[in-house]
């Protein structure tokens, strides 16, 4: 019986080997998938993050580009009315002269300033740099001009065409102005004076501060030499710096007349996304800059929900999986308890089975067992038609030995008995079992009369051989020996009953014992002494 255990206790620990060997892979198994769809998740945002932030820049970076192309238009648009005045002023100065035409040509001008509301004023300058004519309704300014950068550069170039000079705090209005020139020339070519429209810086930052930006957002008018015009946000200190070195001169003007680009400011270092714009008609350039820190903080605030959402998402996918993990761990446990408690019933039944079918004291088969044995060997031999052999075994003066050794000896001397019968070679269908008391019965199956004979032989002479003592017995040698009764049937037949087997053995016994014991007996044989 304790082999019997020894399978149950190796499946035992397979399983439970099995389960533990299958809780690191399970584990491993949920780890990685949920690295994976982790990575997957932080992938899939990273990607959509990065887009996001690369449609950002793109749409700031067009606001830029149209919001400089619409700022080149509005000044395009200043500049060619003023264009136009200065023109219309010249033209009637070559016609008719400065002098010849003073109160027309002062009604003219104030006519114009009045009409444009950019100006500052208009003055005709004679070529020693005093005003000959202005727009102003009061006095002429006696203030000469000779000293101006415009004043000098029509001096020097006899070129006709639009100037605009460096911006200038009117000695007149006290206003900081744009002076927009033209030269006046003699009919021989010679320096005959400056006619200027000077516009009010102050119009520009009218017109700039109309557009909504961020604080560090930046707007600017240049002149084509880069000398700043006007910038917002405003700061006198900026106005008529040169910023050739910026990378808008450098590098952008010089390949495209518009367009947008990120780089860092000339005035304040900080990066922005600017848009820029040269002017088609006229020597000006305008810039619209987005601070990049302020987009990228707008950017992130607008993201940082969805960032936020993706990462409670992803802590509930990692919650969930170490729930999941946490259930399937818990199912094992379970399941390997419950394969442990089927095993142990099962070892408990087979034990049960066993103490019901085995004799306690010899360890042979018992007679519940024998009682179910029998009739299906009949039942195989009548199918088969194979012979059949009961064997009725019963040690010899007993109740002497054990009046004379003991019934504790007793017991000891039919466990030896029962050991020597359980050593004959008996084929896995043949059973040995202890019959009641101090009898045995062995079912030989499929076996001729002579085979049967010879192992009832065997069985008496392999106990007399023990050679226990037995004073009390009536066999002349003293020991312990054993009678037999058989009966061989060559054919069974259907309906003979298992206690008709038994009686003839019995009766077989009955003469073995009559006989003088020590010896077999069978029912259709001739008796053999052992
Ligand atoms: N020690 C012991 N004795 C047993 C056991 N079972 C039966 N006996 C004894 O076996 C004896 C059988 O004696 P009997 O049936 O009179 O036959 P016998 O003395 O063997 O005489 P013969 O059969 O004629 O040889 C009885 O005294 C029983 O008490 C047992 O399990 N242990």
């Amino acid at each position: 019986m304790e082999n019997g255990n020894a399978p149950q206790a190796q499946a035992l620990n397979k399983a439970d080997s099995e389960s533990r060997a299958a809780k690191p892979v399970l584990r491993q198994m949920m780890l990685v998938f949920l690295l994976v769809i982790s990575s997957a998740v932080i992938a899939i945002n990273g990607w959509s993050l990065w887009s996001s932030w690369q449609r950002t820049l793109h749409l700031t970076e067009e606001n830029a580009r149209n919001l400089s192309v619409s700022l080149a238009r509005q000044a395009e648009d200043t500049f060619l009315q003023i264009d136009l005045t200065l023109q219309d002023v010249r033209d009637r100065i070559n016609q008719g002269g400065i002098e010849q035409q003073a109160a027309n040509l002062h009604q003219l001008l104030m006519a114009r300033k009045a009409a444009l509301p950019p100006l500052d004023s208009i003055v005709i300058y004679h070529a020693s740099g005093y005003p000959a004519l202005s727009s102003s309704p009061v006095t002429l300014s006696k203030t000469s001009v000779a000293d101006r950068e415009y004043f000098r550069f029509h001096q020097r170039s006899p070129d006709s065409k639009l100037h605009i000079g460096d911006v200038v705090r009117s000695r007149v209005s006290g206003n900081m102005v744009i002076p927009v020139t033209e030269r006046l020339s003699n009919p021989d070519g010679t320096f005959r004076g400056v006619v200027m429209a000077s516009i009010r810086l102050d119009y520009f930052r009218q017109v700039y501060d109309y557009y909504n930006l961020g604080e560090r957002d930046l707007m600017a008018l240049m002149k084509a030499d880069a000398n700043l015009v006007y910038i917002r946000p405003y700061s006198e200190a900026l106005i008529n710096r040169n910023i050739s070195l910026s990378p808008l001169f450098t590098q952008l003007l010089t390949t495209t007349a518009s367009g947008a680009a990120i780089y860092r400011a000339a005035v304040d270092g900080r990066p922005r996304i600017f848009g820029y714009a040269r002017l088609t008609n006229y020597p000006l350039v305008v810039t619209a800059g987005y601070d990049l820190q302020e987009v990228r903080q707008d950017w992130i605030a607008d993201s940082i929900g969805f960032v936020l959402l993706n990462l409670v998402l992803l802590a509930l996918l990692f919650l969930l999986g170490f729930i999941v993990l946490h259930h399937i761990r818990l199912n094992l446990h379970n399941q390997l308890e419950l394969t442990r408690v089927r095993d142990q019933l099962t070892h408990m039944n087979r034990t049960l089975q066993n103490m019901a079918l085995v004799d306690g004291l010899t360890g042979l088969a018992n007679r519940r067992q024998l009682d179910w044995f029998i009739p299906r060997a009949m039942e195989r031999a009548i199918k088969l038609h194979t012979p059949l052999t009961i064997v009725l075994i019963d040690v010899d003066s007993f109740k002497a030995y054990n009046d004379t050794y003991g019934h504790q000896a007793g017991d000891a001397c039919l466990r030896n008995v029962a050991d020597c019968l359980n050593r004959l070679p008996l084929r896995h269908d043949e059973l040995i079992a202890r019959y009641g008391g101090e009898e045995f019965m062995l079912v030989l199956t499929d076996k001729t009369q002579p085979e049967a004979h010879l192992i009832a032989m065997q069985a008496v002479r392999a106990v007399a051989s023990l050679r226990m003592p037995h004073q009390a017995s009536s066999v002349e040698e003293k020991v312990v020996t054993i009678s037999i009764g058989m009966h061989w049937q060559p054919r069974v037949f259907a309906g003979v009953l298992p206690a008709e087997f038994i009686d003839k053995a019995d009766e077989a016994l009955y003469q073995a014992k009559r006989r003088g014991k020590n010896r077999v007996w069978m029912s259709n044989m001739p008796p053999t002494a052992g």
